[in-house]
């Protein structure tokens, strides 16, 4: 039998026929309108800390293509938001769209973003990713929107590793040239950084893709005093209890999706774009529109950092 996809004929319409947990009452992703987000006083600074050498494939899986991290021990973890607890970072990966008017995953306001980067993490407290995921407070994915711009520089190492899986490929290749550097970050919320301080704001926002700095060949250059003086700032515009927004779309997530997108360019865009979803030998299907639709929120509360 086909596996489920993104096409006519097992595209997300079909999915609650294997997995009938589609129709539940906590699935991903949801349209979030900021006005009835509760502004959430007690969320926690969130803390992410990714280690450079925890990189360990990249893998096209036939859905979207992902990088893989070695997670058994906790050097990529993040903590704090509303999640308590440590959770491992496991994998990141994107969902995107034929064109720049579509291809994210959640919306805002009903706007889709041309692409969203999903950052999965499980919850420590259970021994492996497989069990975690089957636990309602198992796994977090942070979202991110992408927005086109300028070049990122920092994802285009992960774009010109892509030529090496064009096609579905069953192992992880080695990400040598792939080192990632990404930061401790302390992220805090009410030292007197208010949306007022938009020079302040504005100014951080130049070292938040630090914290996506998801590779960079040159050894990380050490902070600059001033870097380690920015705190950064990440808002959560809404987290919610949701799920895993492909089969077979586990009831296990929290989702915390960040306000500030950061930007791909149409060429980057167009890297994503060159993807297969078929594997070697197959007619080619080009890797597009891989998102699944927005789902009802069915009387969930979505929280927000700021007012
Ligand atoms: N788009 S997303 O919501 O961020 C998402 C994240 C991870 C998965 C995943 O790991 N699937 C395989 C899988 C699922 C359950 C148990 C083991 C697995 F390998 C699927 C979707
Ligand atoms: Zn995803």
């Amino acid at each position: 039998s086909h596996g489920w996809g993104y096409g006519p004929g097992n595209g997300p319409d079909t999915w609650g026929e294997d997995f009938p947990i589609a129709n539940g009452p906590r699935q991903s992703p949801i349209n979030i309108v900021p006005k009835d987000a509760k502004y959430d006083s007690t969320l926690k600074p969130l803390k992410i800390k990714y280690d450079p050498s925890n990189a360990k494939g990249i893998l096209n899986n036939g859905h979207s293509f992902q990088v893989d991290y070695v997670d058994d021990s906790d050097s990529s973890t993040l903590t704090g938001g509303p999640i308590s607890g440590t959770y491992r970072l496991k994998q990141f990966h994107f969902h995107w769209g034929a064109s720049d008017d579509r291809g994210s995953e959640h919306t805002i306001n009903g706007i889709k973003f041309p692409c969203e980067l999903h950052l999965v993490h499980w919850n420590t407290k259970y021994p492996s990713f497989g069990d975690a995921a089957s636990q309602p407070d198992g796994l977090a994915v942070l979202g991110v929107f992408l927005k086109i711009g300028a070049a990122n520089p920092r994802l285009q190492k992960v774009l010109d590793a892509l030529d090496a899986i064009n096609t579905k490929v069953r192992t992880n290749l080695p990400l040598r040239s792939m080192q990632s550097n990404l930061y401790i970050l302390e992220t805090n919320k009410g030292s007197g950084l208010t949306r007022s301080n938009n020079g302040l704001l504005l100014s951080l926002l130049l070292f938040y893709p630090l914290l996506l700095d998801i590779c960079r060949e040159s050894r990380p250059p050490f902070l600059t005093l001033t870097q380690r003086l920015f705190f950064l700032v990440l808002w959560i515009i809404g987290t919610y209890d949701g799920s895993l927004t492909t089969p077979p779309l586990l009831e296990s997530v929290t989702w915390i999706v960040l306000r500030e997108p950061i930007s791909v360019s149409p060429a980057q865009m167009a890297k994503f774009r060159s993807l297969l979803f078929s594997g070697d030998g197959d007619a080619p299907r080009c890797m597009v529109d891989n998102y699944r639709p927005c789902q009802a929120l069915k009387g969930r509360q979505v929280r927000a950092s700021f007012k």
